[in-house]
């Protein structure tokens, strides 16, 4: 019976009978223990992984007993033992791509009944114990299990010890290295990282998955090139350089080749016996193209645009005001051939008073269109009705943006088909206020007449296309963009606004150096160095004031009254604030101060210029209306009483002393807060250095009294303008 009962739980019931003996029965035996020895170890494992999986917990006290498994039950524990041997796999699969698969790895984790374990422990926790599990030998970690809890404690006991034994810099801290420390003992984590450790720097350590898994949609960390390199276009990178240097740089004006006797001697007149570097570059370059007249450009072939970069008072307009008229002179039918265009009405008047100086003598007739006059004088003056037709009155055009649009828009007869010359001074403010799209009018205007021209015209003004055969089968009448300032932009995309042909750079902000590495490989902080990078009169000498809200109108008068500067341009960076300064100054007493803003009208402002220039004020206070392009000879200071926002403000600003190669002061009051940024924002403009400038609490003392006195002067001033102003 008992063999009977063996061989049915052997499987063997079939031979009972046939096989029925003592050798038998020794082999059914021998097989039954082998049997219940296999099933041992398979209890034995299946509790070793039941607890490996309880052991994630940070309690490991907390492993539970797994049921011993009963007669027929062994198929699912081995189902059970493939499940754990497949968790581990993925855990290891998970470890070796990225953390995007963490959340995937967690979901995977649930369906495999860890559900429990995800919940209770925080991601960071959980991905380090997962992290022990495969990089941990296999022995280390059951023979941990065997010793039970007790055996872990006392582990945890040592391996602080030899922590604490360790010095602070050679202990190795992962993951948890922002954690506090009691929140690491309170964790086993703690525990069984040190064998981690350990095995990290072990050679055996297998950190890959084996070879007999294969890992779908794993990659390996490429470095992907996010920055895409800038190369400027050539005539950028290889612009024609401008000597920064006038002093040692003047030629005499024999010297530049083109120019014409007359002029020559014109400008001899007028006290110009050499040309500054600008000028001595600038002036072949413009005449080179209308060396075949000035209906056609050189060879046939339409001139290249040309670009100026030069520094604050450098002598920008001459390179522009002697081509220009020694080209135009030879024209025979008065037309609008040169439209100049400026950001200010100041501007245009001083450019408009520069040509009138040159074209003195000649037939050429120069208008200025700026809002300085009333809209139909300035009509009177640019068109003639006859009988025959309008009759322009104007070969050179000085306009602002505005009034210039107005007048393409509602002057009859106002006509732009025979310009020659295009030039845009100041050009990177008139490039910010190409929102007001003068530009497209003007060349609206310049092109327009092209389907009228008749078949038999020589020479004819087609729209810039593509060049073709066609288009250079035609004779064409040029016209050249030419542009100018101390703050050009090299920026491609903003030149490119201005629609520039085959342009030519002639830049002072340039070194050899930099255009080499430019040109060899263009890097983009080099671009973007040199595009920024500005230069600053040689003659400039810069400083900066610590002061605070309080001292700062003390200060003004300490310089004016005590350091005696005359005359004096102030800088601040409202209307409001210029005026309140201003009527402070005046209520203090004893300096002849004015204000130049927009709170007063175009013939006031004229007038104070004039007086100005006279040295009949001795400090004027201006807003950033005077800070372009204004030429006022003698201005040996410049205070920026507010510090200027942007880089080109300063520049514009500290560049109406410094003049034509002399010598210039510029002050600028810092506060505490702005020091750092000023002072960073003009290192990465490239200027030579800005120094520091204390003025003694000690000497602004004595003007406190009458300081106060003033201040509650300009208060009540101030109340009653508002009032007058509500009425
Ligand atoms: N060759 C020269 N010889 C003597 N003086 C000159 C010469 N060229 C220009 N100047 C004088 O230098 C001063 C500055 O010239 P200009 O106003 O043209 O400078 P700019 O480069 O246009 O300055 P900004 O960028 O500030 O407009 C003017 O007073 C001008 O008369």
């Amino acid at each position: 019976m008992a063999l009977f009962v063996i061989n049915r739980y052997l499987g063997d019931d079939e031979n009972l009978q046939e096989d029925a003996g003592e050798d038998h029965t020794n082999a059914l035996l021998e097989r039954l223990q082998e049997k219940a020895k296999a099933r041992e170890k398979q209890m034995k494992n299946a509790s070793t992984k039941a607890a490996l999986c309880d052991d994630d917990e940070p309690g490991i006290k907390k492993k539970k007993k797994k049921p011993k498994p009963k007669f027929g039950e062994e198929e699912s524990n081995e189902v059970k033992d493939l499940k754990n041997v497949t968790v581990k796999k993925r855990k290891k699969m998970s470890q070796v791509s990225s953390v995007e698969l963490d959340t995937k790895r967690e979901e995977e984790d649930d369906e495999d009944g860890h559900k429990e374990i995800i919940k209770k422990k925080g991601k960071r926790k959980e991905k380090t114990t997962n992290r022990f599990e495969f990089q941990k030998p296999a022995e280390i970690f059951n023979s941990e299990l065997d010793n039970g809890v007790e055996k872990i404690a006392e582990e945890k006991h040592l391996s602080k010890k030899k922590r604490q034994s360790l010095p602070k810099s050679s202990t190795p801290r992962s993951v948890d290295s922002s954690a506090t420390d009691s929140e690491m003992e309170t964790d086993v984590e703690m525990d069984i990282r040190e064998p981690e450790q350990k095995s990290l720097s072990g050679e055996n350590v297998q950190t890959e998955a084996p070879a007999s898994v294969t890992i779908l949609g794993d990659f390996k960390k490429n470095t992907i090139q996010q920055k895409v390199h800038r190369v400027l276009p050539h005539w950028l990178a290889q612009p024609s350089l401008v000597e920064k240097d006038i002093k040692s740089n003047l030629i005499p004006i024999e010297e530049v080749p083109g120019i014409c006797p007359k002029l020559l001697r014109k400008l001899q007149h007028h006290g110009v016996k050499h040309f500054f570097p600008v000028q001595k570059e600038v002036i072949p370059a413009i005449l080179d193209g209308a060396s075949n007249g000035l209906l056609i450009g050189k060879g046939g072939y339409r001139p290249n645009d040309i670009c100026v970069s030069a520094p604050t008072g450098s002598g920008k307009t001459l390179a522009f005001v002697i081509p220009v008229v020694q080209v135009l002179m030879q024209r025979v039918v008065c037309n609008i051939r040169c439209l100049v265009v400026l950001p200010t009405k100041e501007l245009a008047q001083q450019v408009y008073k520069v040509f009138n100086t040159y074209i003195e003598g000649t037939n050429l007739k120069v208008v200025m269109v700026a809002g300085q006059k009333p809209f139909e004088i300035e009509q009177a003056s640019l068109v003639q009705n006859k009988i025959f037709g309008c009759q322009s009155l104007a070969d050179i055009v000085v306009a602002t943006p505005g009034r210039l649009v107005d007048h393409i828009c509602k002057t009859p007869g106002f006509n732009l088909q025979h310009l020659r010359y295009l030039i845009i001074d100041e050009a990177d403010r008139m490039i910010d206020s190409m929102h007001q799209d003068w530009l497209r009018q003007v060349m609206k205007a310049v092109y327009q007449g092209d389907s009228n021209v008749q078949p038999g015209s020589l020479f004819r003004r087609m729209d810039p296309g593509p060049v073709t055969a066609n288009s250079f089968s035609q004779l064409q009448m040029p016209l050249q963009k030419l542009l100018f300032s101390a703050t050009l932009s090299h920026n491609p995309e903003k030149l490119q606004k201005l629609g520039l042909y085959l342009p030519r750079l002639f830049t002072s902000n340039y070194s050899r150096k930099e255009n080499s590495e430019l040109n060899a490989s263009t890097k983009e902080s080099d671009a973007v160095k040199s595009e920024e990078k500005i230069n600053f009169p040689k003659g400039l000498t810069e400083y900066y004031v610590p002061c605070t809200l309080n001292n700062k109108p003390l200060i003004i008068l300490d310089f004016m009254l005590r350091l005696k500067f005359n005359p004096v341009l102030c800088f601040t960076n409202s209307r409001e604030a210029s005026h309140r300064l201003y009527l402070l100054v005046r209520e203090f007493g004893g300096v002849k101060v004015a204000e130049f803003s927009s709170r007063l009208s175009p013939g006031e402002r004229k007038k104070t210029l004039k007086m100005f220039e006279k040295g009949k004020i001795q400090l004027l206070i201006s807003t950033d209306a005077m800070a372009r392009g204004i030429d006022i000879q003698g201005v040996k200071c410049v205070i920026n009483y507010d510090a200027p926002q942007f880089i080109r403000t300063y520049v514009h600003r500290v560049g109406r002393t410094a003049r034509a190669g002399k010598a210039g002061l510029a002050f600028t009051l810092l506060l505490r807060v702005q020091e750092h940024n000023f002072i960073k924002m003009l290192q990465d403009a490239g200027s030579p250095g800005i120094e520091k400038q204390f003025v003694d609490a000690q000497n602004l003392k004595p003007l406190i009294p009458q300081y106060q006195v003033a201040l509650a002067e300009l208060q009540s001033i101030i109340k009653e303008e508002k009032a007058q102003k509500r009425v």
